[in-house]
């Protein structure tokens, strides 16, 4: 009979209660299961030895061969230690036990040749080895299963505390040896053989200990396409659910709004990419399902205009429409940009927002109820729940990161059918993490900028440059063009951030004095109407200098401003200050990005100012950043559980997710249910994987 998988780790001969509470709290091992899926993060080469004459301090995963040939104690009370001298034939270090020493030092056998394994110190002038894992090179030769050593993932924590690397191996082989090695094969036979992949047995075998290197490799593809496949098929299955069970308005006809403006107001000819994914969101529109569509675009390539076509499709059908931003000065911005794309439509159009007086908030409430109200812009605001629609049937929300997850599903409480939702975000996230993070959405991308765009030019300059780049401002304003200044102000609340921007737009309004001059400051601390009549002097163009913090980083669309300063660029992150850059750039005039700091560069701020420096295009630029800062941080907190893989990675193993999704969707395309006999072991694996929801607890 197969052993139980799900059998508590304490039953494991040579586990006992301490380790089983261990593994429990440091590694979340409760049963077989969980212990077989603890894969190793990386292997060490066994066969490989080194000589004391070839240590360096700090070397970690040191090997090395020789004779214990002497052994005392040292120190007292706490630091009491064992210490031995260990030799090979180019020199000496010692190796200290500080507890458990007694049965060390009464196993020690002088004379005879021990393989000794660990990490090395250097302490006053002495290489020692603290706590080696030790064993007679007689055995450690009869042992030696493969020449790759597999080293589990925080194992020094565990090693601390009783389990060592060498430990977790034992117990990892008497796992094997109680459930012979044999377990149930997780993916169809069709899979295996299409894609010739190993058994899942000969793959957990070969993960755990390898039998050489072709075959590790074999197990680690096998057992990344199984991860990421089942999470595929997770989420397209609940996509596909969410098609078949959430009905939609079904848009039926473009009519009058959408015509009228895309025949006589566009202003401009609608780039390939742009009709391509306004006709993926027509389809979604009138396929009676709800759609939940995510519109991927760099920054400038032109999103507004999709919106705003979109939510024309819900007023052609007698829908109300609204459009939500993360920020004030942004939702002022795209109602003013809105309401003069929309001039001659006759829409009734509406901003909602913190600032919105009361009396005025009142009205909005009333004709939105009364269907008085064509579209609705605002903040955060729309989602109070006075705001009640009489028939929404499309929501935007732009830079979908910003809000929770939550809060998009609020939107579907305004009315008694979810509206349809279109996210836009101008984050590029590369197509295979939208993929695995967004899966349950569709996502749509304007991979294209409108044309006659120049790229914008990229330099980096120290502070001391600083007169330099004055100079090159009051020429710029000279051609008639407006610049920004943007400085850190990560936390709105940091006193010291504040200082750097007011004493910067100090020295600014000294370098560029009045009445040549006209300078506008909109930060954090102000109040939004402020904020709001400062941002509307740039726009309009009575000020030609536009000192700033992050605030203006989403959206803000000023085509006229042609350069952006960014001060302390270093303190910025890759995404952002793309982001920031992209505020410029959106004219036909040549713009240009400076990057301003000072001396002091970490590398990880080198990379990302010689990125900027080097390309434009954002997708480039989120690849550096994930690669920087990996996943998790990129998506945000919302989400950060998502990448919570055991063995793939979905940014080092995207051909292996694209694999995976492909074979997901094709499966689920002919039998969605797995129902097939040829998919009874998918349906079952997936049955058990969400029941015991070991991959994927995340996916709620
Ligand atoms: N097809 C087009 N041809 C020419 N100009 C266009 C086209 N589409 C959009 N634009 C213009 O390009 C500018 C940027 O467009 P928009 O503000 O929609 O970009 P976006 O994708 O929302 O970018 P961001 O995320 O930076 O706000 C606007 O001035 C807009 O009028």
């Amino acid at each position: 009979m197969n052993t139980n998988l799900q059998t508590p780790i304490d039953y494991l001969k040579g586990v006992g209660p301490n380790r089983a509470s261990l593994l429990r709290s440091e590694l979340g091992i409760h049963t077989y299961q969980d212990l077989i899926n603890l894969f190793p993060n990386r292997y060490i080469d066994k066969t490989q030895y080194y000589k004391i004459n070839q240590l360096q301090r700090n070397s970690a995963d040191v090997q090395i061969t020789g004779e214990i040939t002497n052994l005392k104690e040292a120190g007292e009370g706490r630091g009491k230690r064992l210490v031995a001298t260990f030799k090979d034939d180019t020199g000496i270090i010692e190796l200290v036990w500080f507890r458990g020493h007694k049965w060390i030092r009464d196993s020690i056998k002088f004379g005879k040749t021990y393989v000794i394994f660990g990490k090395i110190n250097w302490f006053n002038g002495v290489f020692s080895m603290p706590h080696p894992e030790m064993e007679l090179l007689e055995e450690h030769e009869k042992n030696l299963r493969s020449a790759m050593q597999p080293i589990y993932p925080s194992t020094e924590k565990l090693a601390n505390k009783g389990i060592s690397n060498r430990v977790l191996n034992k117990i990892m082989q008497q796992l094997f040896l109680e459930t012979k090695g044999r377990f149930e094969e997780t993916l169809s036979e069709n899979l295996l053989s299409d894609l010739k992949l190993i058994s899942k047995s000969k793959a957990l075998f070969n993960i755990h200990f390898p039998e050489n290197q072709e075959l590790l490799s074999l197990a680690q593809f096998r057992l990344k396409f199984e991860e990421l496949f089942y999470i595929q098929l997770q989420l397209i299955i609940k996509n596909l659910i969410h098609k078949s069970k959430i009905k939609g308005y079904n848009f039926e006809h473009v009519g009058h709004y959408f015509n009228t403006f895309y025949q006589e107001h566009l202003p401009f000819d609608l780039t390939n990419a742009q009709k391509r994914v306004l006709r993926e969101i027509r389809a979604d529109l009138g396929s009676n399902a709800q759609m939940n569509r995510l519109l991927q675009g760099d920054v400038g390539s032109g999103k507004t205009i999709v919106a705003l076509m979109s939510m024309l499709m819900a007023l052609d059908n007698d829908f109300q429409a609204c459009l939500m931003a993360p920020t004030e000065i942004l939702s002022v911005q795209h109602y003013h940009g809105l309401v003069e794309l929309c001039n001659e439509l006759n829409i009734r159009m509406e901003l909602l927002t913190g600032s919105t007086k009361t009396s005025q908030r009142r009205k909005i409430h009333e004709a939105l109820e009364n269907g008085d109200l064509d579209i609705l812009i605002g903040t955060h605001a729309l989602l109070e729940d006075k705001v009640k629609f009489k028939n929404l049937g499309l929501a935007v929300i732009d830079e979908q990161h910003r809000f929770g997850v939550a809060q998009r599903s609020k939107l579907w409480h305004k009315n008694t059918s979810p509206p349809h939702i279109l996210i836009m975000t101008a984050t590029p996230i590369p197509r295979t993490l939208a993929m695995s993070v967004y899966g349950d959405l569709d996502v749509s991308v304007i991979d294209e900028l409108p044309p006659g765009r120049k790229n914008i030019k990229t330099v980096h300059r120290y502070d001391k440059n600083r007169l330099k780049v004055f100079r090159f401002i009051r020429d710029e304003i000279a051609k008639g063009r407006q610049i920004y200044i943007v400085y850190p102000l990560i936390q709105e609340s940091e006193t010291m951030d504040y200082k750097d921007l007011m004493d910067g737009y100090e020295s600014i309004v000294r370098e560029f004095p009045l009445p040549d001059y006209q300078i506008s400051i909109v930060h954090g601390k102000m109040k939004p109407a402020d904020k709001d009549f400062e941002m509307q002097r740039f726009v309009k163009g009575e000020t030609q200098i536009m000192v700033a913090t992050t605030v203006i980083e989403v959206g803000v669309n000023v085509p006229n401003a042609s350069v952006m300063i960014i001060e302390s660029a270093e303190r910025f992150g890759l995404s952002q200050l793309h982001q920031l850059r992209g505020r410029v750039g959106r004219g036909a005039e040549q713009s240009y990005c400076i990057l301003m700091t000072s001396h002091k560069l970490s590398e990880d701020s080198k990379t990302r100012l010689q990125t900027m420096v080097s390309t434009n295009d954002g997708f480039e630029i989120a690849e550096v950043d994930l690669r920087l800062r990996g996943p998790g941080d990129l998506m945000g907190t919302q989400q950060s559980g998502v990448l919570n893989l055991k063995i793939a990675d979905v940014i080092k193993d995207k051909d292996i997710l694209q694999l995976a999704r492909h074979y997901a969707k094709i499966i689920l395309k002919t039998d969605p249910s797995l129902s097939l006999p040829e998919h009874k072991v998918l349906r079952y694996t997936y049955g058990q994987l969400t029941k015991y929801k070991n991959i994927w607890n995340y996916i709620s």
